[in-house]
């Protein structure tokens, strides 16, 4: 997960950003929104529906080429001013636009170069966006293929650089439009993970589950909720399943969570089945002082405060655990709460048990945020790796003899996950892994691996509906000291 972290697991979200599949919101109007986006001088206000596609087109640019989070352009509240100018309906629309693109962006780029009669520019980088703005429509979205292929022409017109070009992004989207059938758009195993990815993906797992992973990649993650009380009564009110591991599973959702029986109640929370699996390995912590050291936005400090134990939520970014107390308070859960850097604090006494979700390169999340693979690349994944063995360092010393310690985050990566245990036991002789066993872990016996650590894939937990199927990836370690 990116130094800040904000996307982790799906924690607390309250409001969820899967791609759309049909119908768009607001069908009966679909290109409405008026909006006063300009760019260079244009009012887009004028042509309804051209805002949020010039806003699509922006904030992939901000996305592939600057490398900006998803999340952070895609908030109503402190996004991109451009995305915040837009109706409720249109955001939607772009969200389900930029996901959409990124998810598909390897397919999208083949079907493009197909429908080309020669290559793009090299250096025609907000075309390419609009190209893809377009095809993105055309292919997967249920938007009418004429307004995908209008609009994504009047955006060239308002672009400068790619006004000559609109007779081109005609020629292209609309014949996309009319092969799509025959063109066989069939993603092909790997093409929407970028090269980077995929050649870690293939060093740690081997080729065949490596496209499992990418083939996994392609479907939304479901909603997932930890339940505080009753598991099966919640499962069987929302009408969702409950996974072997106690997770309520509501399958593809797409709108703010907030609506839904139990939310402001306090009855539950959102979060990937295997983000609640590290908590789990402490066992029965009831009574046990808990330090949680990453702890915002407090999935895991709600599931351990939730099972009896006396927390101390810690996290460096103020804000981040603003959001940690509004969760623990609609939850009706009391934990103590510190701000600062985990490396500055000296607990009066050592934990009985110490968990750190570390922030991480986050590439287990892809399923829910597609950006991961454009913002990232190997050389951050190697800076967060030393970022990570600094706070598991630091942990260890909160910990009493005899005491737990929990290394956890949602890296696919093994330098984030088992390399770094590797790491860390070889300068910490009074640690030892204290295997995780395969009855703690009921139908995901498999994600145990042969040192007793938990690896969990995308492409596990499979399931006829697709959209029921899958984990995000995540690593947890459970060490004890002498
Ligand atoms: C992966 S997130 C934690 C998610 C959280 N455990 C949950 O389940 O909701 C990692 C967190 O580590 C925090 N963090 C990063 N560096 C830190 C440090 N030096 N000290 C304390 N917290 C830190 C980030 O602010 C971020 O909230």
């Amino acid at each position: 997960m990116s130094a800040d972290t904000p996307r982790r697991g799906g924690n607390f979200d309250a409001t969820r950003s899967a791609p759309r599949k049909k119908p768009l919101p607001g069908k009966s109007a679909p290109f409405g929104g008026h909006d006063s986006y300009v760019q260079d001088g244009y009012s887009a206000g004028d042509r309804p529906g051209l805002g949020a596609r010039l806003v699509a087109a922006k904030l992939l640019s901000a996305i592939v080429d600057a490398r900006t989070s998803a999340d952070g352009l895609l908030d109503g509240g402190n996004g991109h001013p451009g995305f915040r100018a837009l109706e409720g309906r249109d955001q939607g629309l772009v969200k389900a636009i930029i996901l959409t693109a990124l998810r598909f962006r390897g397919t999208i780029e083949r079907a493009i170069d197909r429908c080309l009669d020669r290559p793009l520019p090299p250096n025609a980088t907000a075309l390419r966006h609009i190209l893809h703005v377009g095809a993105a429509q055309v292919l997967y979205l249920d938007v009418p293929d004429s307004a995908a292929v209008d609009l994504a022409v009047a955006a060239c017109a308002v672009d400068s650089r790619s006004q000559r070009f609109g007779g081109m992004v005609n020629a292209v989207l609309r014949r996309l439009a009319r092969e799509k059938e025959s063109l066989k758009l069939v993603s092909k195993p790997g093409e929407n993970v970028p090269e980077w990815l995929m050649q870690r993906l293939v060093a740690a797992y081997g080729k065949e589950r490596a496209l499992a992973i990418a083939a996994a990649h392609l479907t939304p993650a479901p909603l997932d909720i930890t339940v505080k009380g009753d598991a099966a009564l919640w499962a069987e009110k929302l009408g969702g399943i409950l996974l072997p591991t106690g997770t309520v599973r509501l399958g593809a959702f797409d709108g703010p969570v907030t609506g839904l029986p139990g939310f402001a109640e306090g009855a539950w929370w959102v979060q990937d089945a295997a983000a609640a699996l590290p908590a789990k390995l402490f066992g029965d912590v009831a009574g046990l002082r808990i330090a949680d050291l990453c702890a915002a936005p407090g999935g895991k400090t709600a599931q351990l405060a939730s099972a009896g134990a006396k927390v101390t939520a810690l996290d460096i970014n103020a804000n981040r655990m603003k959001r940690l107390q509004e969760n623990l308070g609609r939850l009706q859960l009391e934990v103590e709460t510190v701000v600062t850097d985990l490396a500055r604090y000296m607990p009066e006494t050592p934990f009985d048990a110490v968990l750190v979700d570390s922030p991480c390169s986050s590439t287990g999340t892809i399923r829910r945020h597609p950006d991961v693979a454009y913002t990232k690349d190997a050389a951050e994944v190697e800076k967060l790796a030393e970022v990570q063995a600094r706070l598991l360092g630091e942990a260890a010393r909160m910990v009493r003899p005899g005491g737990l310690l929990v290394f956890s985050n949602c890296s696919l990566d093994p330098e984030e996950g088992e390399h770094m245990i590797t790491r860390f036991l070889a300068t910490h002789g009074d640690f030892s892994v204290d295997p995780v066993r395969a009855e703690e872990l009921p139908g995901l016996e498999a994600a145990i691996d042969s040192r007793g650590m938990l690896r969990t894939r995308p492409d596990m937990l499979p399931a006829e509906d697709p959209k029921l199927a899958g984990l995000d990836g995540f690593f947890a370690a459970r060490l004890r000291k002498a």
